[in-house]
Order: C-alpha cells, then structure tokens, then sequence
C-alpha cells in the first residue's frame, strides 16, 4: 500500500464579525479556469512553499488572488482545523485558518468570483474539501437541516 506524501495547502476562511463578536458571514471564491475542480466553490488559498509557514502562505496566496492583505495582530488569524483530502490529482493537507482582519479592497486576481456566504451555502458546486468547513460552521453555530445545495438537483 502505498500512502501519497500530502501536499501542504494554507487555506483562509475569512469572517465577519459584528460589533459583539458574533461571527456572520464568510467567503468563498470560486476556482478559476485552467485549474483542477475549475469552477467549483471553496475557501481562498494555495500550496505552501519552500521554507514557508502556514501563515506565510495564506498572507501570500490571498494577496495574490484577492489582493487584500492579513493583519499583524492578535487574533488576526486563528489556526482552526486541519483535514487530509485523497484526490485522484492529490492528496493535500489542508490547514484551515479563521481569518478576521484584513485590509485592501477585494480585487479578483485570477478572475474567480466571490460570494459572502452564511448557512446554508446558496452557491454550487462546493468542493469537496470544503464540505467538512460548512459541516464544522454548522456544530459551532447550532445550524441545522444541509449547509448546501446538492450540485445535482
Ligand atoms: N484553496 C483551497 N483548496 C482546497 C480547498 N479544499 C480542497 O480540497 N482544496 C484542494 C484543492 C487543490 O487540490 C488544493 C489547493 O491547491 P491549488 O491548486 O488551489 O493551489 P495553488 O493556488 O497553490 O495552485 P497552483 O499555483 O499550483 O495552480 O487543495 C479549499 O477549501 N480551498
């Protein structure tokens, strides 16, 4: 049995929140053309580099395709969740981080779409590696009944 060495994937989840801390509505973007699952919604980010953190790569991917920049500060961005995805292409590692702060207007880079999303997702298709995210949402906010559309109906 040979086990595939996974591919380390920095991925933000950026949130808003209100003025108690709640948190709202998060981002998705849809996956530019040329790649693999074009088309398809997931949350922004990209593989790390050589010698590169998490937060390296996530502060890098995002001003690349979006544009806008991490912030510095505390709290800034909160490591959250971690899942091994087995796709025929690969088998990545996702690092998924809660991203609060940021700055610069949004700019799609890669000429991908982006759409502020709360339970459940209105937009189709969702990657499969994201699914698990919507799933974890759903726990921590008490969302119940699907977190989004089956891409078949
Ligand atoms: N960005 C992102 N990637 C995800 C998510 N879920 C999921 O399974 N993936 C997978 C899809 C890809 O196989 C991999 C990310 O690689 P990518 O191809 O988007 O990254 P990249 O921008 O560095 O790509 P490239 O420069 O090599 O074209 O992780 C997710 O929510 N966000």
């Amino acid at each position: 049995m040979s086990e595939r060495t996974p591919v380390e994937v920095a991925v933000g989840v950026l949130i808003e929140r209100d003025a108690a801390g709640h948190e709202g509505r998060f981002l998705l973007t849809s996956r530019p053309e040329g790649k693999v699952y074009a088309g398809y919604w997931e949350f922004p980010g990209g593989k790390l580099e050589a010698g590169e953190s998490v937060e390296d790569a996530l502060r890098r991917e995002l001003h690349e395709e979006l544009g806008i920049t991490i912030g510095h500060g505390p709290g800034a961005v909160q490591p959250w969740q971690q899942l091994v995805m087995d796709y025929p292409h690969a088998r990545v590692r996702l690092h998924f981080c809660k991203v609060f702060a940021w700055t610069g207007a949004f700019e799609m880079r890669e000429a991908q779409q982006m759409a502020w999303q709360t339970l459940p997702v209105a937009v189709v298709p969702v990657l499969p590696g994201t699914i698990p995210v919507l799933q974890w949402f759903a726990q921590e906010r008490g969302h119940t009944g699907p977190t989004h559309r089956d891409a078949s109906v």
